[in-house]
Parts: C-alpha cells; structure tokens; sequence
C-alpha cells in the first residue's frame, strides 16, 4: 500500500510577494506551486507570512508578521481593536481609496470566475455611499460582546476570545453608550442609533456555537450555525433608549424595533434608495402603474423609493422577519397598493409564479437578499418570469455573481455591476446588479 505524505505547512513562515485581492478579504501568494491566502496583506508587498491553516491541499492560510517591501497603500491600522487582532476591521491597515479598488477587482473577478460573465470590466466601480467617505464612527448598528469582566469588546479572528481594544466602526455615541451601560459577563450586546439621535442598548446572554457536525467549515454551514444560534438566543433586554427606532430616507419615517433589520452604514439607506430609484425611472417600456416585487424587502425601504418615482406602483413585499415586515406600515399606506407578505421568498415564488393574478406578474422585481444571495432556484423562477428589469443588491460579490449569473445564462443583459463601499475599512462591499430581460429588447 502506498501512503500519500500530507502536506502541512502550519506554522512555518514563508517569505512571499503578495498578488490580487481575493474574495472573503485575504491577498494571493503562491509558494512551491501552492495558493497563500494571506491575511493582513497587499497587493505588490513582499512580506512574511505565518502559516495557521492548512487542510494539505492546493492552499493553506496565514497571516503577515512582518513587512519587507512595503505598498504605497499602506497605513497605519485605523482600528486599534483590528491592530490587536480583532476580526472586525480587516481592511483597516490599507489606504480607503485602494481598498475600494481592491473591492472593485473582487467583484469583477467574481462576476467572471462565478457567473461565468465575461463582459465586465477588469474593475467595477466602487464609491461612497452618499459621498460619505468616512473611514470609522459609520456604523449605526452594532454587537459586541463581554467576556468574564463585563467589558464590551469583539472578538479576536478564528477565536471566541474577546479583544478589548475598541473597534473604530461603531459611531462613538454607541461605543460609549455601551462601555457604560454595565450589562454584566458573558452578554452580547446590541446597540442601535436612530436617525433621531436616539441611543439604542440591547443586551442578551451570549450563545455558544456548535461546533460539531459535518459541514462546519463550509459557507453552508457557517450560515446554518448563526441561524441556529440566533434562534437558541434570548430576547433583547432593553436597557436604553425608546422603544422604537426611528430611521428617516427622504420624506419616509419607519418606527422600527430595536433588533429589526435596517442598513448599518448611516449613509447607505439613502444612497441605495437613490440607486433603486434611477433605476426604476430608467426602466423602458416600465407601465404607469406597474406591479413590482421588493423581495428580501425587509421594512419596506426600497417600495419607499419606488413609490417616490412610481407611486402608482402595485408593490408587494416579501418578507420572512415578522418584526421588519409589521414595520412596513410604519412608513407606508399599507392597503391593495402596498401589500406585505410574511414568507420566505422561496414559497412565495411556488405559489405565486404561474398562477394567474396580476400582482403575480411583476413587470419590474428588486431583490436584496442576506449574504448567502437568493440562491439558483429563486433566480431561475425569476429569469422565466415576466419582469422586464430586475435590480439586484447584494453584499457578497461570490453570490452576488452566481445569483446574476443565473440571468446572464437566461440571456438577460447587465445593464449596470457597481459596488458601494458600505463596510468601510473591512473587505465588505456592497453590489449593485441592474439586469434587462431579453424579453424586454
Ligand atoms: C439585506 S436585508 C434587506 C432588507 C431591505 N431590503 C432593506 O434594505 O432594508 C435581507 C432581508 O431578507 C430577509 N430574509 C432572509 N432570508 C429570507 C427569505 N428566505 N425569504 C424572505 N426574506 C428573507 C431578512 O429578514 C432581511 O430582512
């Protein structure tokens, strides 16, 4: 019997040249014909890299300890929390204008390598939300955690440990609100900023994760953990603030509660409202009172943005979080123009298509699903549909582009691949996907 030797680099550090951005935040080297996913890293650098991870196959992982040949994008760590290895702030050691570059090089090569779409440009466009390119204090809603002294922090990268050092995305309001609301140990803590100026705190005991079970390094996996634990987790004990959350995009006012969804860049509501409404104005051929599915629609925010350029626009909102969809009327005139549906998008697809009332034939569907996309079953049953535009938003550029592939095989058009730097100092972005039915040319 032949034994096959496993290679296994962990611990070992190697002298790299850094090359391109990858998706998920790390940069590429390569070493004895095998990928060096690098943590910390950039583009051109010659650094040294420790190995962490290596499961023996055409990969392994590590992170830069030191820094030979250094990039012209490089800064000093923005985050203090990042600097002592927190995972939170990834991006944080790189010039904001080069990451969102770099941004823009990952979502164009994912759109390639993912949904196979070859007419994209090397580098999709990224910019600011709303021209606000503010690099810390951007984030309205925020977690964090205490370990056995109480003290609120994030915790360290591939690791439950709790970095105390504070992490520069939350608005400085909601850091101090937090640091002293003495919530007690072992809490993950929930803090919340209206467009009011209301200060928000919420506090729950922390939920371990399972950490058995077959797939529990893949993307599946991961997702179904922080399903189940979000579901094995407490209710939020208010301890500061109103009730309510207000949030205000142009004329609109949402009453939310506190642990609803809402978009956590204060700027990134208004600017992708703004984005959602060029592109319903844009749409050809689009009628007076046309029916348009806001799927994955949470509260509501971009029928709000429909009806400001449509507002004859038969709009149906689908919706599974009960607590963002009760907010729907909050803001809007819920009634036949405005209808919520408590579902999963995936059911309410296999009840609507092919049946033969009107609002079931949309002429124009948004969609803005969580992280994992919608999926290729919801985007099938959507490229057969009788959409004549579909407007995308996605915060992952690898299901973003097989989400968007989906179409581009149906032979739907890109009109428009953008992202919006949303996630300042992080490797996040935000896509935008605008795509025409070859039905509508
Ligand atoms: C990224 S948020 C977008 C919300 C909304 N478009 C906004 O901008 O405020 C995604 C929303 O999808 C909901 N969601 C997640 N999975 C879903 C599913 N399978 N069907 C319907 N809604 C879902 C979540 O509760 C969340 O509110």
């Amino acid at each position: 019997m032949t034994r096959t030797e496993r290679t296994d680099w962990t611990g070992r550090v190697l002298r790299l040249r850094i090359e391109g951005p990858a998706q998920g935040g790390e940069f590429v080297a390569r070493h004895s014909g095998r990928v060096v996913f690098c943590r910390g890293g950039i583009s051109g650098e010659l650094v040294e890299v420790m190995i962490h991870d290596d499961p023996g196959r055409a990969f392994c992982r590590g992170t830069v300890t030191g820094v030979l040949e250094r990039s012209v994008d490089r800064i000093d760590p923005l985050c203090p929390a990042a600097a002592a290895g927190a995972g939170c702030c990834d991006w944080s050691h790189i010039d904001p204008a080069a990451a969102r570059a770099f941004s823009g090089t990952v979502l164009a090569d994912q759109a390639r390598r993912i949904g196979r779409i070859h007419s994209t440009p090397d580098r999709v466009p990224v910019g600011v939300p709303a021209g606000d390119g503010a690099s810390t204090g951007w984030r309205t809603i925020a977690r964090w955690v205490t370990g056995s002294d109480g003290v609120p922090g994030v915790r360290r990268s591939r690791s439950r440990e709790v970095v105390t050092e504070p992490c520069v995305q939350a608005d400085p309001r909601l850091a101090e609100a937090v640091r002293t609301a003495g919530v007690g140990p072992h809490r993950e803590v929930l803090g919340v900023l209206g467009d009011d100026g209301e200060v928000h705190v919420a506090h729950r005991p922390v939920t371990e994760p399972a950490t058995r079970g077959r797939d529990r390094g893949s993307r599946r996996g991961v997702a179904t953990r922080a399903r189940a634990r979000s579901s094995r987790a407490g209710a939020w004990e208010p301890v500061m603030g109103p009730p309510t959350v207000t949030r205000r995009v142009g004329e609109h006012t949402w009453r939310l509660p506190v642990d609803a969804f809402w978009q956590s860049h204060r700027s990134a509501a208004v600017h992708y409202s703004d984005l959602v409404r060029r592109a319903v104005s844009a749409t050809a051929g689009l009628p007076a009172e046309p029916v348009v599915w806001d799927l994955y629609g949470g509260a509501g925010l971009f029928s709000a943005a429909v009806l400001d350029v449509a507002p004859r626009a038969q709009l149906t909102i689908v919706e599974s979080a009960r607590p963002s969809l009760d907010a729907v009327g909050t803001a809007l005139d819920v009634g036949p123009g405005v209808v919520p549906v408590a579902a999963r998008v995936e059911t309410f697809l296999d009840r609507t298509v092919g049946g033969t009332d009107r609002n079931g034939e949309p002429d124009l569907v948004i969609l803005d699903p969580p992280r994992g996309g919608a999926g290729i079953d919801v985007m099938t049953a959507l490229a057969g549909g009788t959409a004549s535009r579909i407007i995308h938003v996605g915060c992952d550029p690898a299901s973003l582009a097989r989400d968007v592939g989906v179409l581009v095989t149906a032979g739907w058009t890109l009109t428009d691949l953008r992202g919006v730097a949303a996630f300042p100092a992080t490797h996040h972005v935000e896509g935008l996907a605008v795509l025409d039915s070859p039905r509508a040319r």
